[in-house]
């Protein structure tokens, strides 16, 4: 067995062993200010360096993506999902592609069920026929660029500090992760978890997002205050030990991001991509939907993923995620 297929079935394989409820314990999400970066930029690459080495989580402040343009977004997705279905079904997912529109069709090996959710994503290149008309939802294109375009540089900022750590050149996560070339892979999700205010007690068995890793290098997720359910689950190699999850609170303009496992193999393991999940609400809670927007700084389909000390075999970007998707769809 190649050292590749391995590694690869021993992903999978822990994932298939996370899916049940665990122990919930409490745990503090490091946050990170990242306002006047270009000053601050040393002080700043240290906070993220211990984040991400250690629990894998961290939310940013001072991220400088204007609030407005946040909120713009989030209503402009509600409005998505508030299509009528038949318009919806006019920009259908293609499986492998992170483009388009699906209807809870991601089974998440974790669990064996699919996630409770309908979701949109963006990729770039690959939009073709999937954009909703002015007439349908004004204004969607654009904004939905803009904020793209925002949380890729925020993104590369993060990684640049990455690449100064790891011995890498400034920019080769931003030449890696490039946007303007027709290989890029990098994603905008938006997503809707149902309303549980109807929903029969059987149900809440099911999860919002089944327990996983995601396959790319930094993911920067955007959720709505009052509208939690986001736990993760540092340690995921921690095989036997106990599994202990605990709440990623959501707050309005706080960006929670995550390293990925894309990065945790660039970095030759140094850098930890952390469990999480999306539990459903308990009875006591907000049963309404929870609205999230996520940014995947995913390597470009051409790019080399190459470790500082050569831990393991290069790859690229596009192959590492063609290893992954397959299972994650039905
Ligand atoms: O919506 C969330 O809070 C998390 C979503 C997530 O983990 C994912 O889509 O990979
Ligand atoms: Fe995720």
């Amino acid at each position: 067995m190649t050292e590749t297929t391995s590694h690869h079935l021993a992903e999978l394989d822990k994932e298939s062993r996370i899916g049940g409820m665990g122990r919930e314990v409490e745990r503090d999400t490091p946050r990170i200010d990242m306002s006047d970066f270009f000053n601050r930029r040393a002080e700043i690459t240290e906070e993220l360096w211990e984040a991400a080495t250690g629990i894998g989580f961290f939310q940013l402040t001072g991220h400088g993506i204007p609030q407005t343009l946040i909120y713009e977004a989030f209503a402009l997705s509600a409005g998505f999902f508030d299509l009528p279905e038949e318009t919806k079904a006019g920009f259908p997912l293609k499986p492998g592609t992170n483009a388009g529109w699906e209807y809870k069709a991601q089974v998440r090996p974790s669990t064996g069920t699919a996630d409770q959710k309908e979701s949109y994503q963006i990729t770039l290149p690959r939009m073709a026929g999937l954009w909703p008309s002015e007439a349908d939802l004004a204004g969607f294109r654009a904004t939905m660029l803009a904020f793209e375009r925002e949380n890729w540089a925020l993104a590369m900022k993060v990684l640049s500090c990455f690449a100064d750590k790891l011995g890498f050149a400034p920019d080769l996560f931003v030449e890696g992760h490039d946007p303007l070339a027709p290989d890029y892979q990098s994603t905008l999700r938006l997503i809707h978890y149902l309303g549980m205010e109807d929903a029969k007690p059987e149900d809440f068995k099911f999860w919002r997002a089944g327990a996983h890793t995601d396959f790319d290098c930094l993911t920067l997720l955007h959720q709505r205050t009052g509208q939690g359910g986001l736990q993760l689950c540092p340690g995921k190699d921690s095989q036997g030990r106990a599994i202990e999850w605990s709440d990623v609170p959501p707050e309005d303009g706080i960006i929670t991001c995550n390293i990925g496992d894309m990065l945790m193999r660039w970095s030759d393991d140094r850098l930890q991509s952390t469990l999480h999940r999306v539990r459903m609400p308990k009875p006591e809670e907000y049963l309404g939907p929870r609205y999230s927007i996520a940014f995947f700084a995913q390597a470009n389909t051409e790019t080399m993923l190459e470790g500082p000390a050569r831990k393991y075999e290069p790859m690229t970007g596009g192959d590492y995620i063609k290893m992954r998707i397959g299972a994650n769809y039905k």
